[in-house]
């Protein structure tokens, strides 16, 4: 089976053309493929997939073999793939996801995403007790659910034991689903820093409906302008938010390597 590495600022993650390959058990593919001893080796795995309602539809599943509904740096680097492989001709597209229809804008080096509208899950820095903590954090959906917790200061992000404390976070009851985590360091209106804990993938580098979810939190509380850079473990992204509501993700997508997986 072809498979291609791409990775976006460092979220990486096994992808498989699905116009030209088949996946019978994608589920259990990605905890195999994923895996970066007996595998190829990413965050998950991620299908390139045709659509009936746009030109390209992305899965994506986590290493646990999961599946989410949304993947921001996935999306910009399936609108990477699709652009660069010729399976669109048009640099400006639509892509089907779990969670909706994303428009793809692919530039020479960047690709924007628009992922749509945030929704605030509950309460702006509603209280919760994780591992006996008693802290607070504000939970987000943006296709996918997201819970920011706010720190204060860049030692303590940088010092944040996560696979230590994740687990605890991610498997809160107060999200029956899983969550993914982001913990966030406000430096100024226009300059977040974050890290996170990913539902079932566990830590990554990036992770871009994270980025779209901790500028929206610092937005709604105040703390940050309508576009703003958020630094993460991987680099940066681009976040904007539009006058309809709408956020643009811009970060960039590459393609490290592509080779032939034996499965089975
Ligand atoms: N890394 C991805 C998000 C994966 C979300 C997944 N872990 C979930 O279960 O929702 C991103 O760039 O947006």
């Amino acid at each position: 089976m072809k498979f291609t590495k791409m990775q976006g600022l460092g979220n990486d993650y096994v992808y498989i053309d699905c116009f030209s390959e088949q996946v019978a058990k994608p589920e259990e593919l990605a905890i195999r493929i994923a895996d970066r001893h007996f595998g190829v080796g990413g965050d998950g795995l991620i299908l390139i997939c045709p659509s009936e309602i746009a030109p390209v539809r992305m899965r994506m599943f986590n290493a646990d073999g999961s599946e989410g509904k949304m993947c921001g740096n996935g999306a910009r680097c399936v609108a990477r793939y699709a652009y660069d492989h010729g399976l669109v001709t048009s640099r400006s597209f639509d892509i089907e996801t779990g969670a909706g229809i994303r428009h793809a804008e692919v530039g020479e080096s960047l690709v924007t995403i628009d992922m749509g509208e945030a929704v605030l899950d509950g309460e702006l820095e509603e209280a919760i007790t994780v591992d006996g903590k008693a802290t607070r954090m504000t939970p987000v959906n943006v296709g996918n659910p997201h819970a920011v917790y706010l720190v204060d200061s860049l030692e303590t992000l940088r010092g944040l034991d996560l696979d230590k404390i994740g687990p605890a976070y991610e498997h809160h009851p107060r999200f029956p689903e899983g969550v993914n985590s982001e913990f966030l360091y406000i430096e100024s209106p226009t300059e977040l820093h974050m890290r996170v804990y990913e539902r079932g993938s566990g830590e990554t580098l990036a992770c871009g409906t994270g980025a779209t979810a901790v500028a929206f939190a610092a937005m709604r509380l105040g703390r940050a302008n309508e576009k703003v850079t958020v630094h993460l473990l991987g680099g940066d992204l681009m976040l904007e938010q539009l006058s309809d509501g709408h956020f643009r993700m811009t970060g960039p997508a590459v393609e490290v390597f592509s080779g032939s997986y034996f499965s089975e």
